[in-house]
């Protein structure tokens, strides 16, 4: 790296600051001249002019907005890399476009989702792409201060130190993005064409978050269009999760994209009951959504009797064979039940057109149609053969009414299991599952409003989604595609998937591509040696994650006063640089949060909400209760080791495990091949 190459870059850097600076101002300029132009136009306007003006104007607003505080926001390095090519082309590559409006040369920097930056992160000596030269820099702050560079044309392809001090830096707050640093492998999944979905299965801490949140990135950046129209959702597993990683998609450029709780997204967060743990199985069961369906249409009745509709005079009367076959023609060919209802009015009315137009010989015009829609008998034959429901009332029907139930469990719930539905208090207040019951009836008897589906679903840690809530979610993808990430390894719901082809058919796309992600950029190796021998006990069938990082310290300590020993370890980890999580059960997160070292760095994480987390330093309290605590007898004694696993996989630098009680028979620590401290 000469001196002079150096400072040539520094200047680029520089200008590509002032550009942006002139970008910002033309921004406002532009913004100003618009409001301007608006407030005028309303002045102009009469009382009765159109509304689109309105919504032309806040549309216009809300989008200058956002790319001003993208673009006050962007104190940070301008560019990260740059590349260049066998044509003698070169280019900048950093997280936003940007272009000298007075010189339409060529941008001084490309954004990393241009089709051009693929190769910044795909070109390798075996397959150079085209590209001589592959730089990237290092930043202190938004000061640049030097780069490395890769002679692909000579052979030479350097680990990159910058990737490894990325991955090494302290975790100081909510996770960043990590677009100077996307791995090839990574780099395939996030830049898949809009219409594929993918499934994820990832060992922990290999990226799959990431991987997620810059494909949605990627996907706004490239089908602008489409997903402008149609919108996209981030689905994460609770809202600790979530506001860690709220600032990666804005940080990108991107905020319209709403991140949200599977249940939140369906409203059962605020579903004020409360069921027994052998109810909620059975009510977020796969079998449900067919219970749901029958509910539905066991309110199907059947013509006892022709349809006779005095009209003007005239007898128009419907057999008893045609009221069948109509009804069993809207039958078959009805996606709902509001749809079937419809096409079987529309059948009747033609039906009865037919003999009052050749009865007549006169034309059966809208009045006609719009009177006949209104006939007491068509109305009351329709509202007996083909009621209308709400949800609601289904539901209630199914959960109070004894007969109506057992016709509609018959051969699909045993009797106690359908026994498990009942509700003795008609008033009784909805739970969470009854939420999702009442969707999954909703979509039985109507589409879903256009405005409640997206065009693409990215769905974190899906693995813990139950068949029910991904029945939820798939038919909010509509004709959409999804990205589904999860670890089957990390599944601790009751539900928890045991298989992703089985995940992937509740979502409503067994046509997924699947893949597998194994190398670890979180936890170094030393302690994923040690979670990877709790692997073989968990009851499903995962890769094991393989670290790049070979740093990393695992400590063990057997003490008698567990309170003492935690705030002690949490001192130690105080004493280096970054955040130290304290995982624990909820019991024992209580009887050591009283004499914790007050420090903004600790955080005290129940073990149930780890996942998806990373701390510098985990301090992992009596491992044994958390393998104990959550097997409930619910049939799945691994659960609680799956949360031990999850706990076991969060630290980035060191990992503390301060127990009393002898460690869970499935964690060996002299059997781990590691470079630890063990005491
Ligand atoms: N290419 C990369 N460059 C730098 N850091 C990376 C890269 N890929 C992943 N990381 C970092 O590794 C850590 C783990 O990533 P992430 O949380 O996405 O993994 P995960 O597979 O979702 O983990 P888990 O299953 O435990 O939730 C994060 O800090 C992330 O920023």
């Amino acid at each position: 790296m000469s001196e002079l190459d150096l400072q040539a870059e520094i200047d680029h850097h520089h200008r590509v600051r002032e550009v942006m600076a002139a970008m910002r101002q033309s921004t406002v300029d532009r913004m100003e001249k618009f409001e301007a132009d608006f407030i005028e136009s309303k002045r102009n306007r009469f009382a009765d002019d159109a509304g689109p003006d309105h919504n032309l104007a806040q549309a216009m607003a809300k989008r200058r907005d956002g790319r001003l505080a993208e673009l006050a926001e962007r104190d940070v390095p301008m560019f990260f890399g740059r590349l260049w090519f066998d044509s003698g082309a070169d280019y900048h590559v950093g997280r936003l476009h940007v272009a000298d409006e007075n010189d339409g040369s060529q941008p001084l920097v490309v954004d990393w989702r241009a089709p051009v930056a693929e190769r910044f992160y795909r070109a390798s000596v075996h397959t150079p792409l085209e590209v001589t030269r592959r730089r990237r820099f290092g930043f202190r702050g938004s000061v640049l201060t030097g780069f490395e560079d890769e002679d692909l044309s000579l052979g030479h392809e350097g680990g990159s130190d910058l990737l490894a001090t990325e991955i090494e830096r302290p975790r100081t707050g909510p996770m960043r993005d990590i677009v100077a640093t996307i791995q090839p492998e990574q780099d395939e999944l996030i830049r898949r064409d809009l219409d594929t979905t993918l499934c994820v299965q990832g060992a922990p801490g290999t990226g799959k978050t990431a991987v997620g949140l810059h494909r949605a990135a990627w996907l706004l950046y490239t089908y602008t269009d489409r997903l402008e129209r149609s919108g996209m959702l981030v689905v994460g597993p609770n809202e600790n999760f979530l506001s860690y990683i709220a600032q990666v998609l804005p940080a990108l450029g991107e905020r319209s994209v709403w991140q949200v709780t599977v249940d939140r997204l369906t409203g059962a967060a605020d579903a004020p009951g409360q069921d027994a743990d052998d109810v909620a199985l059975l009510k977020h069961d796969a079998r449900m959504a067919e219970v749901c369906q029958r509910a539905v249409w066991q309110h199907l009745g059947r013509a006892e009797e022709p349809l006779v509709a005095p009209y003007e005079g005239n007898r128009l009367a419907l057999g008893f064979d045609y009221l069948t076959d109509a009804i069993d023609r809207a039958r078959t060919s009805a996606r709902t039940w509001e749809a079937g209802r419809k096409s079987l009015e529309q059948t009747i009315l033609h039906g009865l057109m037919s003999q009052y137009e050749s009865r007549t010989r006169r034309t059966a015009d809208g009045r006609w149609k719009a009177a006949m829609k209104r006939h007491p008998n068509v109305k009351q034959f329709l509202d007996t053969v083909w009621p209308r429901l709400t949800a609601k009332r289904v539901l209630r029907r199914l959960t109070t009414n004894e007969t109506f139930r057992s016709d509609v469990c018959a051969g699909l719930l045993k009797a106690d299991e359908a026994d498990l539905l009942h509700t003795t208090n008609r008033a009784s207040k909805p739970t969470a599952a009854d939420v999702l019951l009442l969707d999954e009836i909703e979509a039985q008897l109507r589409p879903l409003a256009p405005e409640r589906t997206y065009g693409h679903i990215v769905v974190d840690e899906a693995q813990d989604l139950s068949p029910m809530q991904c029945r939820a979610i798939a038919r909010r993808t509509a004709n959409g595609s999804l990205t589904v990430l999860g670890d089957l390894a990390q599944g601790t719901t009751p539900w928890a998937a045991p298989d992703w082809p089985t995940q992937m058919r509740h979502l409503a796309h067994d046509d997924a591509e699947h893949t597998e992600l194994a190398t670890g950029y979180r936890v170094p190796a030393a302690i994923i040696d040690l979670a990877n021998q709790v692997l073989p006990h968990l009851g499903v069938t995962v890769s094991p994650a393989r670290s790049i990082r070979s740093d990393g310290a695992l400590e063990l300590i057997h003490a008698e006063d567990i309170p003492t020993a935690t705030a002690d370890a949490v001192q130690r980890a105080l004493a280096d640089e970054g955040h130290v999580g304290v995982i624990a059960t909820d019991h024992v997160i209580e009887a050591v949060r009283a004499i914790m070292p007050t420090s903004d760095r600790v955080d005290l994480v129940p073990s149930a909400i780890a996942k998806g987390l990373e701390f510098d330093h985990v301090v992992l309290v009596e491992p044994t209760d958390i393998a104990e605590a959550t097997s409930d007898g619910m049939e799945r004694p691994s659960i609680g080791l799956r949360h031990l696993y999850v706990a076991l996989t969060r630290a980035v630098s060191s990992l503390t495990i301060v127990h009393t009680r002898p460690l869970p028979p499935e964690l060996d620590p002299s059997a781990a091949t590691t470079t630890a401290t063990a005491t």
